[in-house]
């Protein structure tokens, strides 16, 4: 078994709440009340400013410049056409500073600090391991719902489109691939480290979606 496909058996239920969530079903069909789709965003544009940092840390790290340019081109994708899609997502959907700048909620907390964790370890695998899981994990909940149905506001469609297709796919394949790679060459006790680092990446997807799904009308 691919040392990647251990680790999503691993996360068992929580994968599975993490990439069938109703959120991303509601979103998809169009039916996600506007007050949790703003929410996620602010939360979600905090997530992705620690993301850049801990990719451009793995691209840091990357072995070769092979290993390190899919990274480097998707770092490239994170911080233009993802980044303006946050920006006119705001405007549309009418957010005022203080939505937009809205205090971490617990999970966006969880993630941040686990990415700083990842990026400070200074260890390619670990880094690995949160990028995995935060791309395989929104590549398998996108995928069912690509293409997006036709009357979707832009906010709901490209948030699928981003995260679906052959592009996006050939990112969660370099990234499980790189990942594959490193696993074999670990001792025990640090392929035990990237199964936890796995393991709590999946809860706190997992958690990022309740908490956005909760009331916050
Ligand atoms: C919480 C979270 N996880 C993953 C992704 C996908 N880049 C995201 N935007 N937000």
């Amino acid at each position: 078994m691919r040392p990647t496909d251990h680790l999503r058996t691993l996360a068992g239920d929580d994968w599975i709440a993490a990439t069938t969530h109703p959120f991303c079903t509601e979103l998809a069909e169009g039916t996600l009340p506007l007050s949790k789709m703003r929410w996620y965003l602010a939360q979600d544009y905090q997530f992705v400013g620690n993301f850049v940092r801990l990719l451009a840390s793995a691209i840091a790290h990357a072995p070769t410049l092979a290993d390190s340019v899919p990274a480097a081109q998707f770092l490239a994708l994170v911080t233009g056409p993802e980044n303006t899609y946050f920006l006119r997502s705001f405007e549309a959907l009418d957010m005022s500073a203080a939505e937009q700048n809205a205090p971490p909620a617990p999970p966006t907390e969880g993630f941040n600090a686990l990415m700083a964790e990842a990026a400070a370890s200074g260890r390619y695998e670990l880094m690995l391991a949160v990028l995995v899981v935060a791309e395989w994990v929104y590549l398998s909940w996108a995928t069912p719902v690509n293409p997006p149905k036709d009357d979707l506001p832009f906010y709901f469609a490209e948030w699928i489109t981003l995260h679906a297709g052959d592009g996006f796919e050939g990112v969660v394949a370099y990234l499980r691939g790189q990942l594959d790679a490193v696993w074999p060459t670990l001792r025990a006790d640090a392929q035990g480290e990237v199964e936890a680092l796995f393991l709590r990446a999946v809860k706190l997807e997992r958690d990022f979606w309740d908490a956005s799904y909760a009331d916050h009308a």
